[in-house]
C-alpha cells in the first residue's frame, strides 16, 4: 500500500473528506484502516485517522506530503467502527471527525505540540569578556547572551527532543534568546501530537542474574550492608512474581528506597518501569456468582436467543420482560455462551444504574474479564479500562452510552438494558442514539443484539410488532411473570384533589403517611421517589388539576416568568398566564415545584427520628458516593431511600416492601410528545422495586391527574393496554414511531439574525421539498413526504449569549430528509460565510430543547 486517505481532526467542516498521504516504507507494517497518525496540513501537524489504503504511483500525485508519524502501535480503531463511522455521519449528519472522535477515551484526544532539537548551527561560543568576569557585574548593557544559548542549548542536547512547554518551564525569561536561536538554525522546531494521558508507569525491581548467581552475589555482601541483604534475599524468595512494585518492596520490608538503589548501583538488581493499568475496582472483591437453573419462562427465552448466538448471526432480539422477571440472568447466560465462543460482548446500561450492584453481577460471574466504563471514572481510569479490551485483556465491557464504541476485534453480543432510556442517545455532537448505532455494528459484526426492558420504548415496540423497517425489525419475546414466582406489588392510586378538599395540604397524602409510619413499625424498608422531571414550568391548578395545554399539539405550555405568559415550543402559540383556574375557577393555580431538600424536611417533622438516605444530584455528585449511600441503605442503616429518578432502577433491596411516588404527574406536564411514556416507564420501574424477594410489595402513587391513562395503566401493570392507548395518540398527532423527527436548531448572538436564520432555513427546506415533491402535511400525505414546524423560539431561548430558534422536520417513508436537513444548511452557512451563526441537526430528537 502506498497511499493513505486520511480523515484530519480539524474542526472546519470543508475537511469533511480523506486527505491522501504517502505512507514512508518504514510505516508499512504498521499503517492500517483505523491507525491514529500525524499529517502534515497546512503549516501545521494534526492528528488523522486512516480510512482506507490504496495502490497508487505517489510520484503521480502532485504535492503528496507523507505521514509523519504513526500514533499507536496498535491502531485503536477497527475497520468495523470505521465503517461504522461513515454509517454515523450519514446517518445523524454530523462530521465524520466527531463520529471517530467519539469512539476513542478523551484520553487519546491528541494535541499538536511543538518539540524543540539541536540545528545545524553551532551555539554561540563562550564570551571571552564574560569568562574575564565570572561575578557578571561588568559593563551593563554587556550581557553574556553567549552563556544562556549554551545553557539552552545542552538542556535541548541532554533531552534530545524537548518540547516548547518544558524548555520554558527551565528558561522563564529565555524566550528572546529560544526565539534568536530558532532564527538561526541552532535550534530547530518540529510538531508532534501528544496525547492527553499517557500510560501509567510504576517503578518495579527485577534482579539482573539467575536467582542462583543470585544468591552467590547474596553470600558475599558485607555484614554491614544487613538491609541490602535482607531486600535481595527477599527478591530471590520472590522470584516467580518479578518484577515487583518498588513501594511493595518497600513496604513489604521497611526500607528506604536509598537501600534498593545501593543494589542497582552494584549491579545486582535493576529498577525499571512497568506499565500498569489504572483499575477502578482494585482490592474490591466480588461475590462469585455461578448460573443458576432457569425459569422455564428463561428457558424458552434462552433458547432463541443462544440460537443466534451459536450461529453468529445478526438478528436483534426485544426482550420484554415484567421487572423481577430474570433478564440480568439472561444477559449473563447469553453472554457466557458468546464468550465461550471466542468471541466478547459488550452490555449497555443507562449511566444512572450503573450501581455497584450492577458491575457485581457482571464481575461476579465473569472476574477480571470485565471492563466498566462510565463517567464517573478518572480520565485514567477509562483509558485503561478502554485499553484492556483493545489489548483482549478483557472480553466482557460494561458500560454507559459509549460503550458501544467498545473496541472488540471480535464482538458478537451487545445488549443493551433498559432500552428505553433516553440517556442512549447522545445529546451533543454528534447526537446518536446507542440502540441504533448497536444495531449497525451488530449488522457489520455478524452479532446478536439484546434489547431489554420491563417497558419498551414505543418506537422498538413498534418496530417489533410491525416489522416494516427492513434495518430494524426486532424478534419479541415476553417474559410476563417474575423469576421468584412472586407477584408485582399492588398499586394504589392517591388523588390528591380529594386530599386538599378534606383539608391536607401536606405533601404526603394521609394513605402513604400511615403506609410509612407501619414500614417504621416492622422494621421494613421504603422507597420514595420524587419526580423532579419538569418541575416548575407547568401551570397546574391544585383544585382540580387542570393544566394549561396548547390548544393546536396537546402538551403543555410553559410559563415564562419574565413576560408572564405560557407559551408552546412547539407552534409558538403564546397566551397570559392565568389568574384564576379557568376549569374550576379556583385560585390555588400555581407553578408546581418542590424539592428532595423540602420532602426530606417534611418526613422528619412527620415521623420523628426517621433515618432518611437523600439521592439526588446535589448528594452523589461526589465519586463513590452513590455507591456509599446505596450500600448505606442495603446495610438497614436507614428506613427510607427518597431520591429523583436515581432510585427507580435496578436496585433489588429484598426489604423495600413499600414504594412511594410523591407526585406522579409532573412530567407528564412537560412540553414533550414523549411525557405519558415517560411517566408510564418510571411508575412502572419505580414500583417493580418493591416486594422483590419474600415479602409482599405495595406502592402508593400521588397524583393530581389519577385519571390519566399512563397512571391507570402502570398502576395495572397493563403494558400492552398504555402501548395501544399511546400509539392512537401518537398516530392522530404525527409523532413517532409514526413519522420521525429532525429538530435544526439556529443560534446567533443577535436576535434579529438569528430569526432571519430560521425563516431562511425553513423557506429554503421548504422550497427545496417542494420541488422534490416530498412537501405536504403529513394528514394529507398517505405515502413519503415531509412537513416543517416553526421557526419558533427553542424552549432554551437563549443560551449563553446567543438567541436559539428551530425549526421541526416531520417526515416518513424511503425520502433522504436528513440529507436534505443537511444540505440546505451548509447552503446557508455558505452563502452567509458568517462564523457566528451556528446550526446544529438532531436526528431523532429525544428532548426537544
Ligand atoms: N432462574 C432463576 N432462579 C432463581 N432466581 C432467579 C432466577 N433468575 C433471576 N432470579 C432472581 O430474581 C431476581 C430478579 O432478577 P433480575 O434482577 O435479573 O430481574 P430483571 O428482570 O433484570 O429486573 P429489573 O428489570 O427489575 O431490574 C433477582 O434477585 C435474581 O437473582
Ligand atoms: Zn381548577
Ligand atoms: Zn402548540
Amino acid at each position: 500500500m502506498d497511499i493513505a486517505k486520511v480523515i484530519v481532526d480539524v474542526p472546519v467542516r470543508s475537511t469533511d473528506r480523506t486527505f491522501d498521504y504517502s505512507i514512508p516504507e518504514s510505516f508499512k507494517v504498521w499503517i492500517e484502516v483505523g491507525s491514529r497518525v500525524a499529517v502534515p496540513f497546512g503549516h501545521r501537524t494534526v492528528q488523522g485517522f486512516v480510512v482506507s489504503l490504496e495502490y497508487g504511483d505517489i510520484r503521480a500525485i502532485k504535492g503528496i506530503k507523507p505521514i509523519q508519524e504513526v500514533l499507536d502501535l496498535v491502531p485503536p480503531l477497527s475497520p468495523e467502527l470505521v465503517e461504522l463511522a461513515d454509517w454515523m455521519s450519514e446517518r445523524y449528519a454530523c462530521r465524520r471527525i466527531s463520529a471517530l472522535q467519539a469512539m476513542l477515551p478523551t484520553a487519546l484526544k491528541g494535541k499538536a505540540e511543538r518539540l524543540i532539537s539541536l540545528g545545524d548551527t553551532e551555539p554561540e561560543p563562550a564570551n571571552e569578556e564574560g569568562t574575564l568576569f565570572p561575578d557578571e557585574e561588568w559593563f551593563p548593557g554587556f550581557p553574556d547572551t553567549g552563556r544562556e544559548e549554551r545553557e539552552i542549548a545542552d538542556f535541548v542536547r541532554r533531552g534530545g527532543e524537548v518540547s516548547m512547554k518544558q524548555l520554558t518551564r527551565a528558561f522563564p525569561d529565555g524566550a528572546e534568546t529560544i526565539k534568536f536561536m530558532l532564527r538561526r538554525g541552532v535550534l530547530r522546531e518540529s510538531q508532534s501530537i501528544k496525547d492527553k494521558m499517557g500510560k501509567k508507569k510504576l517503578k518495579a525491581v527485577d534482579l539482573t542474574m539467575e536467582p542462583e548467581s543470585a544468591r552467590e552475589a547474596l553470600s558475599k555482601l558485607p555484614a554491614r550492608s544487613a538491609r541490602q541483604k535482607e531486600v535481595l534475599s527477599f527478591l530471590i524468595d520472590m522470584e516467580a512474581v518479578l518484577p515487583m512494585p518498588l513501594k511493595d518492596v518497600l513496604s513489604a520490608l521497611q526500607v528506604t528506597a536509598g537501600t534498593v538503589k545501593g543494589l542497582e548501583d552494584k549491579g545486582l538488581i535493576e529498577i525499571t518501569e512497568v506499565e500498569v493499568y489504572r483499575d477502578p475496582y482494585r482490592g474490591r472483591d466480588f461475590k462469585p456468582s455461578d448460573p443458576l437453573p432457569l425459569t422455564s419462562e428463561q428457558q424458552t427465552v434462552f433458547g432463541r436467543i443462544v440460537g443466534a448466538v451459536d450461529r453468529q448471526r445478526h438478528e436483534v432480539f426485544l426482550l420484554h420482560g415484567v421487572t423481577g422477571s430474570g433478564k440480568t440472568e439472561i444477559y449473563l447466560q447469553c453472554i457466557q455462551r458468546c464468550v465461550d465462543q471466542g468471541r466478547q460482548a459488550v452490555v449497555l446500561v443507562p449511566e444512572i444504574s450503573l450501581t455497584p450492584q450492577m458491575v457485581e453481577r457482571f464481575k461476579g460471574r465473569f472476574g477480571s474479564g470485565v471492563a466498566v466504563m462510565h463517567s464517573r471514572l478518572s480520565t485514567g481510569e477509562r483509558y485503561d479500562e478502554w485499553r484492556k479490551i483493545r489489548e483482549g485483556k478483557a472480553s466482557v465491557a460494561v458500560g454507559a452510552r459509549s460503550a458501544v464504541f467498545a473496541p472488540f476485534s471480535n464482538l458478537g453480543l451487545i445488549i443493551m438494558d433498559e432500552e428505553h432510556e433516553t440517556s442512549y442517545k447522545q445529546e451533543e455532537n454528534p447526537r446518536y442514539h446507542a440502540r441504533d448505532v448497536a444495531v449497525r455494528r451488530a449488522m457489520l459484526g455478524d452479532a446478536a443484539v439484546i434489547l431489554g426492558s420491563a417497558t419498551p420504548s414505543l418506537e422498538s415496540y413498534y418496530a417489533a410488532r410491525s416489522q416494516s423497517d427492513e434495518n430494524f425489525s426486532p424478534v419479541l419475546l415476553e417474559m410476563p411473570s417474575r423469576a421468584l414466582g412472586n407477584q408485582l406489588p399492588t398499586v394504589q392510586i392517591v388523588d390528591m384533589r380529594e386530599e386538599l378538599k378534606e383539608g391536607n395540604r401536606s405533601m404526603f397524602s394521609r394513605g402513604l403517611h400511615s403506609a410509612i409510619q407501619s414500614r417504621l413499625e416492622r422494621g421494613e424498608q421504603t422507597v420514595l421517589l420524587l419526580n423532579r422531571r419538569g418541575f416548575s414550568t407547568f401551570v397546574m391548578c391544585r383544585s382540580c388539576g387542570y393544566v394549561a395545554g396548547c390548544p393546536e399539539c396537546d402538551i403543555s405550555l410553559t410559563y415564562h416568568s419574565r413576560s408572564n405568559n405560557l407559551r408552546c415550543h412547539y407552534c409558538g402559540h403564546a397566551e397570559p398566564a392565568p389568574e384564576t383556574c379557568p376549569e374550576c375557577g379556583s385560585e390555588h393555580i400555581r407553578f408546581f415545584g418542590t424539592g428532595t431538600q423540602r420532602v426530606e424536611e417534611e418526613l422528619g417533622k412527620l415521623f420523628p427520628g426517621i433515618r432518611v438516605i437523600r439521592m439526588d444530584v446535589d448528594t452523589t455528585t461526589e465519586k463513590g458516593s452513590h455507591e456509599k449511600l446505596l450500600g448505606q441503605f442495603r446495610d438497614k442503616k436507614a428506613d427510607v431511600l427518597l431520591g429523583t429518578q436515581m432510585v427507580a432502577k435496578g436496585l433489588d433491596f429484598p426489604d423495600v416492601t413499600l414504594v412511594g411516588v410523591i407526585t406522579a404527574d409532573s412530567a407528564l406536564n412537560l412540553p414533550d410528545f414523549r411525557a405519558a411514556e415517560k411517566t408510564f416507564q418510571l411508575l412502572t420501574q419505580v414500583a417493580g422495586r418493591a416486594g422483590r424477594h419474600k415479602l409482599p410489595g405495595e406502592v402508593l402513587v400521588q397524583s393530581y391527574t389519577p385519571d390519566h391513562y399512563s397512571i391507570i395503566h402502570a398502576s395495572r401493570h397493563d403494558y400492552a393496554s398504555f402501548i395501544k392507548e399511546e400509539l392512537k395518540h401518537r398516530k392522530a398527532l404525527h409523532y413517532p414511531p409514526y413519522c420521525r423527527l429532525i429538530l435544526v436548531t439556529l443560534s446567533h448572538e443577535q436576535m434579529p439574525v438569528a430569526l432571519r436564520m430560521a425563516e431562511n432555513y425553513a423557506m429554503n427546506i421548504q422550497g427545496k421539498a417542494r420541488q422534490r415533491r416530498w412537501f405536504g402535511s403529513l394528514d394529507k400525505l398517505t405515502a413519503d413526504g415531509l412537513d416543517l414546524l416553526g421557526p419558533v423560539a427553542s424552549p432554551l431561548p437563549r443560551l449563553k449569549g446567543r438567541y436559539r430558534f428551530q425549526c421541526m422536520v416531520k417526515w416518513r417513508g424511503a425520502i433522504d430528509a436528513i440529507g436534505l436537513a443537511r444540505e440546505v444548511a451548509e447552503e446557508l452557512e455558505d452563502s452567509l460565510r458568517d462564523p457566528v451563526l451556528q446550526i446544529s441537526i438532531d436526528v431523532d430528537p429525544q428532548m426537544l430543547m
